[in-house]
């Protein structure tokens, strides 16, 4: 599991590092330099071997001085270098202002002020341009005029770039570095080099689109924020995803190894859970079809579809492993669940904005709300203190499989797993699509209803029926950096919430009321746009669901609910529809190793 760093968080573990007199910020500097050198031979070796043109553009911060290390790397390997600087050279803060004047010893600085014509210029076909304009101290949209713009964005193959390479320093200019929007005028990269660890804004919004590829370059930092050394952020500050395939073997892969395979004979379909997904009338029995399928297929040991007596042949006639029981209204679901061996529901899929919606869903919270002193629901609403120590695992509910013993050894991580975010109750509830939509009207209803066995999977639509302020914030226009994120916006959700939100798209946030985030992140190596198909979603939920019923925490079922969707459609691939998803969970499964 990677985690993700905020630009407060990157300044904090540099300073951190400084000032414990381990390093000088312009051996750090000298490393990020080196760093992008090394990236751009190893991605392109032919670019090692004779000599080559560059030209970087630098800006008036330290993202600029690590241009000038660049420039001075290469100058020295052989190649051909024109540098421009993006304001007074003056001004330059310390370290880039010695990297300034080191490359002033080789080749001259031309000022950039819009227009990349000097009467001098000798490189007139680079093979690679460099971006050191601005990193993760953009505050403002970046505006250099026509030239610059035409420069930096062209898109690969239009004629314009031809062979250049666009490499972008830490991140590409124009991109916010928290939230992945853009301010002004973007840098296109081919590729990015990063140091440290990924920002959050190279996987949310326009990250993955504006930074082509993203390579992190250790710069001699101490390893991973929770390494406790330094930046030893809270777990409510923290972001992690697991967005590189090749980091197969973290919390992901240790939560589906434990959670999804049970290693004892002994066990029986009632220890693996009970889901019940319930379902819209007829004619609209597909979707909680498919939820069922997903939960099937990841692992509840039952899962049964409630449907309305009308439905109940519409359902039967199309299920086989799945069950299906006449559910007419709440109290049908009330009596339904006073079996208590069912351990988790999903409403939503299909279930119709009719008033029975309503009354259903709060059924349904009801049912499961924790019983006992200080577990009413909202419990989890707590206010975020980031100086609070990260809140203790909490009891199992005791109807699930006992938890594996730790897989093998894995390879080394750079984080201690994260603590669970809190107890969970013995039901969990998985509210979707229309059961979110219904309460758009009165979203507060709904709220204090929810309990912290709850997950809520909104795409960004329903978000914002139920979150409408924070939908406003997070739509705007960024105008200033570091600009409100999805992972703000989730995070304030899930508080108000007080339960696990997980916000759809290609960059799905997930968090929990204590602050604790991650990002299943479909971009780079793990892009399935052939995910965004009718009733993926759908499918989804009842993986999550089929999760809860295993007995996950509900932050942990979401996340691995969602790494493993995704892995589903890159598995089966292009042509991918929704049915399709579950079918491709047993070799998912396989090729992990379960
Ligand atoms: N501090 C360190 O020790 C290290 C920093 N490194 C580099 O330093 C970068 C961060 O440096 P800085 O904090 O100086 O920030 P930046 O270099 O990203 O930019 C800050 C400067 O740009 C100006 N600025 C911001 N947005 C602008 C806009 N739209 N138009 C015009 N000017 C604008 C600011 O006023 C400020 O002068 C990182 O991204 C990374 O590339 C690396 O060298 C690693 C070590
Ligand atoms: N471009 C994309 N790349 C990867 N996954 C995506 C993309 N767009 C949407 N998704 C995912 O597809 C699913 C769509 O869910 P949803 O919008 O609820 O659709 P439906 O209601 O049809 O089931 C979500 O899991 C979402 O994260
Ligand atoms: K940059």
């Amino acid at each position: 599991m990677t985690e993700l760093l905020t630009a407060a968080q990157m300044r904090a573990i540099e300073q951190a590092a400084i000032a414990s007199g381990e390093v000088t910020g312009l051996e750090l500097m000298e490393r990020a330099g080196r760093g992008v050198v090394e990236a751009i031979f190893e991605e392109w070796p032919e670019l090692a071997t004779t000599s080559h043109k560059a030209v970087v553009l630098c800006g008036p911060g330290n993202n600029g001085g690590d241009g000038f290390v660049v420039a001075r790397l290469l100058k020295e390997w052989g190649w051909e270098v024109e540098v421009f600087l993006y304001g007074d050279p003056e001004k330059l803060p310390p370290d880039a202002k010695v990297n300034y004047e080191r490359w002033g010893e080789l080749g001259e600085t031309f000022a950039f002020s819009g227009t990349f014509y000097h009467p001098e210029r000798r490189v007139a076909y680079p093979d690679v341009f460099f971006d050191a304009l601005f990193g993760i101290g953009l505050t403002r949209p970046v505006d250099l005029g026509e030239e610059y713009a035409d420069t930096a964005e062209s898109v690969p193959g239009d004629g314009l770039r031809g062979n250049l390479r666009h490499v972008a320093i830490d991140i590409p200019s124009g991109l916010c570095s928290d939230s992945g929007k853009v301010l002004g005028a973007p840098f296109l990269a081919d590729m990015t080099v990063t140091f440290h660890g990924f920002k959050h804004g190279h996987l949310l919004d326009f990250g993955p689109t504006l930074s082509g590829k993203v390579i992190c370059k250790d710069i001699g930092l101490p390893a991973g924020v929770g390494s406790g050394a330094f930046g030893n952020f809270p777990y409510s500050d923290r972001v992690t995803s697991a967005f590189d395939r090749e980091l197969q073997f973290d919390q992901v892969m240790r939560l589906a190894k434990t959670r999804v395979k049970t290693p004892h004979d002994d066990v029986h379909k009632y220890t693996h859970g009970h889901a019940l997904i319930l379902s819209g009338g007829p004619g609209k029995t597909g979707a909680a079809r498919l939820a069922a399928r997903g939960a099937l297929r990841i692992g509840a040991g039952l899962v049964t579809v409630g449907c309305p007596q009308t439905a109940l042949w519409e359902v039967a006639s199309q299920v086989t492993a799945i069950m299906c029981r006449p559910l007419d209204g709440a109290p049908g679901l009330t009596e339904a669940l006073e079996d208590e061996r069912i351990n988790a529901l999903c409403l939503g899929p299909g279930l119709g904005l009719g008033a029975d919606t309503q009354a259903l869903v709060l059924a349904a919270l009801k049912a499961t709300a924790p019983r006992g002193p200080g577990s009413s629901p909202g419990q989890d609403r707590s206010e975020h203190n980031p100086a609070a120590p990260a809140p203790e695992p909490g009891p199992r509910p005791t109807s699930t499989a006992a938890p594996a013993p730790e897989p093998g050894p894995r390879p080394a991580s750079t984080t201690p797993p994260a603590p669970e975010p809190g107890p969970r109750p013995a039901r969990a509830v998985v509210l979707d699509a229309d059961a979110l939509t219904r309460f758009e009207r009165n979203p507060q209803v709904l709220f204090d209803a929810l309990h912290q066995g709850c997950v809520l999977t909104p795409h960004a639509g329903e978000f914002k029926r139920l979150f409408p302020d924070i939908a406003e914030k997070l739509d705007a226009p960024a105008t200033t950096g570091p600009a409100y994120s999805k992972v703000d916006a989730t995070r304030e959700a899930a508080k108000r919430a007080g339960c696990t939100i997980l916000f759809k798209g290609p960059d799905t946030v997930i968090a929990h009321p204590s602050g604790q985030c991650s990002i299943n992140s479909s971009a780079y190596e793990r892009a399935a746009p052939w995910l965004a198909t009718a009733g993926s979603g759908d499918v989804l939920s009842g993986m999550i669901t089929g999760l809860l019923a295993r007995g996950l925490h509900p932050f942990d079922a979401a996340g691995t609910a969602a790494w493993l969707h995704t892995e589903c459609a890159l598995s089966f691939g292009p042509g991918l529809i929704a049915e399709d998803i579950p079918e491709e969970l047993p070799k998912v499964f396989r090729a992990l190793g379960l």
